[in-house]
């Protein structure tokens, strides 16, 4: 762990669930086929439930909710929402209660089916957005205050200032694992969805001053909007950290194809084209259209000689749109 980083985060109330390093997987057929090197930072197995990117958040965010004496987590996202069970499951492992606040249609697929499997409280709601879930989980907490519980609420993706502490964290890590392993990346490269893993990379970045160009390949929401949220988050952690800092933009590219959650061949194929070539897997909403947009702008030559891919998880998103994707395969 970088040191400056360990100093730094040493005051934040944080509870270890990563019991492991995650760790850094080189693509040897990938590599060949774009003609540079790729590497794959494994936070797929962060280890707790499904894993990903959320368990890192999910360090810091529990951590303060113990502190502040919560009993309750509350959470939103759609009802295949890989931040929403990874909460949920965090929480129930750590004796909390949990009602999570979501919305779409109730099949019992992927995530859904396991938040139903663990007995987990799920609210479901008829909005458009995610944000739109932001009053319901109001009025929740609300509602458990007046029956004496002591509720904490985790915005969507956990993308608050003390969740992005958990990807200035893995920062710290990286750090020091390129050094073992004697590798500088040109770019470090995540999907972008709610911005928080971006945001704690982009300050991770410029704190361990690793001269590594962060490049986020937007699932849903892009363009000046969302390079904004990001750089802003980073700006609010930095200040929580009580450090002043200087920050690059990070460049965020649309790989949405159109809309948050659209399933499309070209996904589909490149899934089956890493899984078959490389054993790994990713997902059709988050991790399969940020590594399409790597391979894509790879083969421009914009991500220079060596990428790092942030592998964020996301695999039960592979079973809630299992039968959309063999569809179009
Ligand atoms: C597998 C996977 N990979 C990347 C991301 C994007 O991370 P950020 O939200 O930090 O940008 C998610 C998010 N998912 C959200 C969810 O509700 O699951 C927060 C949107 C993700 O699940």
């Amino acid at each position: 762990m970088h040191p400056k980083i360990r100093a730094l985060l040493a005051k934040f109330p944080r509870v270890e669930l990563i019991p492991w390093e995650t760790p850094i997987q080189y693509l040897p057929k990938i590599s060949e086929m774009l003609g540079v090197e790729v590497y794959v930072k494994r936070d797929d197995l962060t280890g707790l439930g499904i894993g990903g990117n959320k368990v890192r958040k999910l360090e810091f965010l529990l951590g303060d909710a113990l502190a502040k004496g919560a009993d309750t987590i509350i959470t939103m996202g759609a009802v295949h929402s890989n931040h929403a069970f990874v909460t949920a499951l965090a929480a129930k492992k750590l004796g909390l209660d949990v009602v999570l606040v979501l919305r779409g249609k109730e099949t019992i697929k992927g995530n859904y089916l396991l938040d139903k499997l663990m007995g987990i409280e799920t609210r479901v709601y008829d909005v458009e957005k995610t944000p739109d879930l932001i009053p319901y989980a109001e009025e929740v907490a609300k509602e458990l205050e007046e029956q004496g519980k002591r509720p904490y609420i985790i915005p969507i993706g956990g993308a608050s200032p003390v969740g992005t502490l958990g990807y200035v964290r893995m920062i710290g890590e990286l750090s020091t694992q390129m050094m073992s392993l004697g590798l500088k990346f040109d770019t470090i490269v995540d999907a972008v969805g709610s911005g928080g893993t971006l945001a704690g990379i982009l300050l991770g970045l410029e704190l361990t001053k690793l001269e590594v160009d962060p490049v986020g390949m937007a699932v849903g929401i892009f363009g000046e909007k969302m390079t904004q949220k990001v750089v802003d988050l980073a700006k609010e952690t930095a200040k929580l950290l009580g450090v002043s800092v200087e920050l690059k933009e990070p460049r965020i590219h649309d790989y949405s194809f159109g809309a948050y959650g659209k399933i499309v061949r070209e996904v589909a194929e490149l899934i089956r084209l890493v899984g078959t070539k490389e054993g790994i897997l990713l997902d059709p909403v988050y991790t399969g259209k940020a590594f399409y947009g790597l391979m894509d702008l790879a083969r421009k030559g914009e991500l220079g000689e060596r990428i790092l891919f942030i592998h964020t998880g996301g695999m039960p998103g592979i079973f809630h749109y299992g039968e959309d994707m063999l569809r179009l395969l």
